[in-house]
């Protein structure tokens, strides 16, 4: 660590990325309309927010049979994104595998300006092509290093490494399971932060499946990072992310410049966010599973389906595929520990 605290820019401290329109999407099964990213991306952009990040859950090319079916075309929602934010860049994300280069050229068409590489923690080395490509797009880079509780925090750095030899301009430490917990974020941040230096800068994603977003967000922040995500009304998968409006409040308390509105942010939350969501994001018995066993958010609303369809407990089914150390991709083995339960209660 140097002696001087980071900061994003010369105005503000921290810049903020509201994911509801994307990690959003895997709660809301896809099913976004129009009119709801219109509204949405009106009052975030009205708040301040600078980035708001819009495609399917599961990145570009995810409206799929394994992952679930979009409503409306991420590209259409990406375009009309772009067309309603006055001040805000919008964001896309992508899983290099779930979707292609042409995507990417595609949302830049479209008036996307970041571009969000996730790879699971580990496998950095598939996202080369991909920043290569966003930045001779002229956009700006960001990477996603998945489920970043399940490997310590120097194997973190040097798949940070890979990442910014290749062109992505802020590394994140994304807590996919929500299992991290306060120190273990600041010591990723840290190690990262040895490894690459001022070579790029540090993001934070966080879940809320054990309760600690913000506070690991605040932690990310105090270690180095200086890009944070959250979605308004933790609109998000498992328990929801870090809620953008209670952190911008936490941020203005410790003095840290974010330039949201905390009053703006507050309402968008509450009077267009909210409406949007088909319920409010719980942190029940199952997203808490999610956070103890370190699984995958996103797995959610999977585990609920295969849990009805083979009369299991979706808690119990969450807890093995943390024992199986499942990743993004791995669906489809929820249906293999369903039915592996439903042999036990048959026995
Ligand atoms: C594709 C995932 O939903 C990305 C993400 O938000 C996470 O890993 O967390
Ligand atoms: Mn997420």
């Amino acid at each position: 660590m140097t002696g001087l605290p980071k900061t994003f820019s010369a105005e503000r401290d921290l810049r903020i990325t509201d994911t509801s329109l994307r990690d959003g999407s895997h709660h809301k099964r896809h099913q976004f309309t129009a009119d709801e990213v219109r509204g949405i991306v009106t009052a975030l952009d009205g708040a301040g927010v600078p980035v708001i990040e819009v495609t399917h859950g599961d990145g570009l090319g995810g409206s799929s049979f394994n992952y679930g079916f979009s409503r409306t075309p991420e590209q259409e929602l990406i375009t009309l994104a772009a067309e309603t934010a006055r001040r805000a860049k919008i964001a896309v994300l992508m899983l290099p595998g779930v979707g292609v280069t042409d995507d990417i050229v595609i949302s830049r068409d479209n008036g996307a300006s970041v571009c969000r590489i996730a790879t699971h923690c580990t496998e950095a080395d598939v996202s080369v092509q991909h920043f290569g490509l966003a930045r001779e797009q002229g956009m700006e880079t960001v990477g996603f290093l998945m489920m970043a509780h399940s490997q310590p925090p120097e194997v973190l750095a040097k798949q940070a490494r890979i990442m910014v030899d290749a062109g992505c301009q802020c590394v994140y430490v994304v807590d996919s399971a929500g299992a991290l917990v306060l120190e273990q974020v600041t010591e990723r941040v840290q190690a990262i932060d040895a490894e690459i230096g001022g070579d790029a800068q540090i993001g934070f994603h966080g879940h809320e499946n054990l309760g600690v977003g913000v506070a690991n967000s605040v932690a990310a922040a105090r270690a180095g990072a200086v890009q944070i995500d959250g979605s308004a009304r933790r609109f998000g998968a498992g328990a929801g992310n870090t809620p953008v409006e209670a952190f911008v409040g936490v941020c203005d308390k410790l003095g840290y410049r974010t330039g949201v509105d905390f009053f703006a942010i507050a309402d968008a939350a509450e009077d267009v966010v909210r409406p949007a969501m088909p319920e409010e994001c719980l942190l029940d018995r199952s997203a808490l599973m999610m956070g103890y066993a370190g699984v995958y958010s996103s797995f959610l609303k999977h585990a609920a389906n295969q849990a009805e369809r083979y009369g299991v407990s979706q808690a119990q089914l969450l807890v093995r595929a943390g024992e199986r150390k499942l990743v993004g991709g791995q669906e489809d083995q929820l249906i293999d520990i369903a039915l592996e339960l439903q042999r036990e209660q048959t026995k």
